[in-house]
C-alpha cells in the first residue's frame, strides 16, 4: 500500500499543502509531518522526521520541500535507508525512480512553480525502478 509522508519548512510550507491536497484528492493515504504554518522553522527537525517515517515503513514514499530544496534533501539522506533526490523536473524524478530507486524527492519552492512541482510528483509516483544494471549500484549506497 502507498503511503506518502511530506514534510518542509516554513518556505516549503504552501507547496507542501498544495501537493497534500492533490494527493489526498487523488485517494492517495497522505501523512503530514508539518510545519502546520510558515512560522519559521529549522528544515533538519523535519527533514529527520519524514527520513525516519521512510526507514521505520509508516511511510512508502516521501516528498520533502524548502526553499531550495537543498537543505530538507541534505537532511532526510542523513537517515539511513532512505535515498532523496533533489529534482527541478519530471525527467529527474523520472530518472530518481529508474535509476536510482528513490523512496524520496526534494523540491524547491523558490525554484520550481507548483505546476512543475506536480510533474515531478506525478513522475515519481508512477515510475518503476529498473533494477538490472542499476540495482547493484543502489545496492552499495547503503
Ligand atoms: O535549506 C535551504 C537552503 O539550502 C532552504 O532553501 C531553506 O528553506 C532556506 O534556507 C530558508 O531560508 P529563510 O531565509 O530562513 O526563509
Amino acid at each position: 500500500m502507498t503511503v506518502i509522508a511530506l514534510a518542509s519548512d516554513h518556505a516549503g510550507f504552501a507547496l507542501k499543502a498544495a501537493l497534500a491536497d492533490d494527493l489526498r484528492a487523488a485517494g492517495h493515504s497522505v501523512i503530514d509531518l508539518g510545519p502546520d504554518s510558515e512560522a519559521s522553522v529549522d528544515y533538519p527537525d523535519y527533514g529527520r522526521a519524514l527520513g525516519e517515517a521512510l526507514a521505520q515503513g509508516r511511510a512508502t514514499h516521501g516528498i520533502a520541500v524548502c526553499g531550495s530544496g537543498i537543505g530538507i534533501s541534505i537532511a532526510v539522506n542523513r537517515v539511513a535507508g532512505v535515498r532523496c533526490a533533489l529534482v527541478t523536473s519530471g525527467l529527474m524524478a523520472r530518472l530518481a525512480r529508474q535509476h536510482n530507486d528513490a523512496n524520496c524527492i526534494a523540491l524547491g519552492s523558490r525554484i520550481i512553480g507548483t505546476e512543475t512541482a506536480r510533474d515531478c510528483v506525478h513522475e515519481f509516483l508512477n515510475t518503476p525502478f529498473e533494477g538490472g544494471r542499476h540495482a547493484g549500484r543502489v545496492a552499495k549506497l547503503g
